[in-house]
């Protein structure tokens, strides 16, 4: 029986191209971001985000992440603007982290690592489900925030207090009333760039929009999502920490910055 993917030294991120050949592909992500590097381009637009708390419909443990999932049947949770067109509706949200606080990102901002990395994904309606979406070059919108050691983040608290119901593979529970709006900074200034999911399939149809502006998380915080457990109900356990894919090369893509 082929274990499935995963990020164990067995079955981690180096492991992928084996089943994903996409993994070498020209517009893999996470990347690292050199703001230096970025280029303003002064024709992005502001990201308008409008999400309804109502849409909230679970909270699940995928095994490699946990998740919070959204009805998706109407324009009521959207993405508009920013470097997208049209109309892309939120889908989930998750994080990726580190077994300790000085790694947990996916991208990296100068070659440093966020203990944690939130992202937001988003499906574009031009299309007529996130399924159809997923493979196509401008089918998803993925919003990533970092998040930095400090003071406890009351915003994520709820999601928080919600992990013990959801500790093993495959465990989710209900969920309602959620605003992830609030977990979201003051300043929506962003890069962007063309990349892809970064988990495997690791379809090549992700527009990345991270914010430049970190929101706080407190150790304490993080030692919560390390309760997680990768394993299922009956296995022999195995915490949930390091479920972040390492930067992937730029290959001669342009990061755009929508700030100075
Ligand atoms: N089954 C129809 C086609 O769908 C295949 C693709 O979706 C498989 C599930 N994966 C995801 O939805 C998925 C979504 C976001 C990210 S990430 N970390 O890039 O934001 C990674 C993965
Ligand atoms: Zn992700």
């Amino acid at each position: 029986m082929s274990h499935g993917w995963g990020y164990e030294p067995t079955n981690g991120p180096d492991t992928w191209a084996a089943d994903f050949p996409l993994a070498n592909g020209p517009r893999q992500s996470p990347i690292n971001i050199i703001p230096k590097e970025a280029h303003y381009d002064p024709s992005l637009k502001a990201l308008k985000i409008r999400y309804d708390p109502s849409n909230t419909k679970g909270i699940l443990n995928n095994g490699h992440s946990f998740q919070v999932d959204f009805v998706d049947d109407t324009d009521s949770s959207t993405l508009t603007g920013g470097p997208i067109s049209g109309v892309y509706r939120l889908k989930q949200f998750h994080f990726h982290w580190g077994g300790s606080d000085n790694r947990g990102s996916e991208h990296t901002l100068n070659g440093i690592k966020f203990p944690c990395e939130l992202h937001l994904v988003h499906w574009n309606t031009k299309y007529p489900s996130f399924g159809e979406a997923a493979d196509k070059p401008d089918g998803l919108a993925v919003v990533g925030v970092f998040l930095k050691i400090g003071a406890a983040n009351p915003r994520l608290q709820k999601v928080l207090d919600a992990l013990d119901a959801i500790k093993t593979k495959g465990k989710q529970t209900t969920f309602a009333n959620f605003d992830p709006k609030t977990l979201l900074p003051g300043s929506l200034d962003y890069w962007t760039y063309e990349g892809s999911l970064t988990t495997p399939p690791l379809l090549e149809s992700v527009t990345w929009i991270v914010l430049k502006e970190p929101i706080s998380v407190s150790p304490a915080q993080m030692a919560k999502f390390r309760s997680l457990l990768f394993t299922g109900d009956g296995e022999a356990p195995c915490y949930m920490v390091d479920n972040y894919r390492p930067p992937q090369p730029l290959k001669g893509r342009l990061v755009r910055a929508s700030f100075k």
